[in-house]
């Protein structure tokens, strides 16, 4: 059975992660996601601290959008938005150390993840693996990776790598992977109900959306 307009909204972030975004922006975003019914909004870490009204959750990135910072600087941004209000944190894994297949939890991926998890304390941690720019064997090292840090979710996308964004394909291996101990967030070019609902079906259990609204006026009630 095709999920219900409110089922879906229920599992978007609402997102808004435009470097250029000004607080009057993110303020319609707010009333936007309130009046949608999302699960949460996301935004850039200096948008915090963020009064968002009761029951929409707040969310941000960290490492954002490549991955390239250090694993101290990461740790310390997820550190900082937490105590700003942060509920949840989206971290960019470190795609130079995946594509050297340094998954290490002494020097390498998992020990970047768990350092940020730590830092998150309660809050929890989304790990962005940027699927587009990996192959099959990098995906499902990733999400063993971030699962073995205590991460929470593995997440598609940025929605800002010239690669592309999320893809059935790899929702669908990323869900078989981490099975039903980890959420799984598809992220990254869904414009339609149909790329939502397609995303759902593969596996994910949460979705990120700049394009909530459109996505959501594709649904029936
Ligand atoms: O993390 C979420 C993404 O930035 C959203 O990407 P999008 O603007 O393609 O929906």
């Amino acid at each position: 059975m095709t999920p219900a307009r409110a089922q879906i909204a229920a599992m978007i972030d609402h997102t808004l992660l435009a470097p250029e975004a000004t607080a009057g922006r993110v303020a319609e975003l707010v009333a936007e996601a309130a009046e949608l019914g999302t699960y949460s909004i996301c935004v850039s870490p200096n948008q915090l601290p963020l009064q968002v009204p009761q029951g929409l959750h707040l969310a941000t990135v960290c490492g954002f959008p490549s991955g390239a910072h250090s694993s101290a600087v990461k740790a310390a941004e997820a550190g900082e938005a937490v105590a700003k209000g942060a509920q949840e944190v989206d971290m960019v894994v470190n795609l130079r150390l995946v594509k050297e297949g340094n998954f290490s939890d002494v020097d390498g991926v998992q020990a970047e993840i768990r350092a940020v998890k730590e830092a998150c304390g309660q809050a929890l941690l989304k790990v962005i693996i940027e699927s587009a720019a990996l192959d099959d064997e990098e995906i499902v090292a990733c999400c063993r990776a971030a699962e073995a840090a205590g991460a929470d979710y593995v997440k598609t996308s940025t929605g800002f790598h010239p690669a592309g964004g999320a893809s059935t394909h790899a929702v669908a291996l990323m869900r078989a992977t981490v099975g039903d101990r980890l959420g799984v967030k598809a992220s990254g070019g869904i414009r339609t109900a149909q790329d939502a609902l397609a995303m759902v079906e593969a596996g994910a259990s949460r979705l990120g959306l700049s394009a909530s609204a459109a996505v959501l006026a594709g649904l029936e009630d």
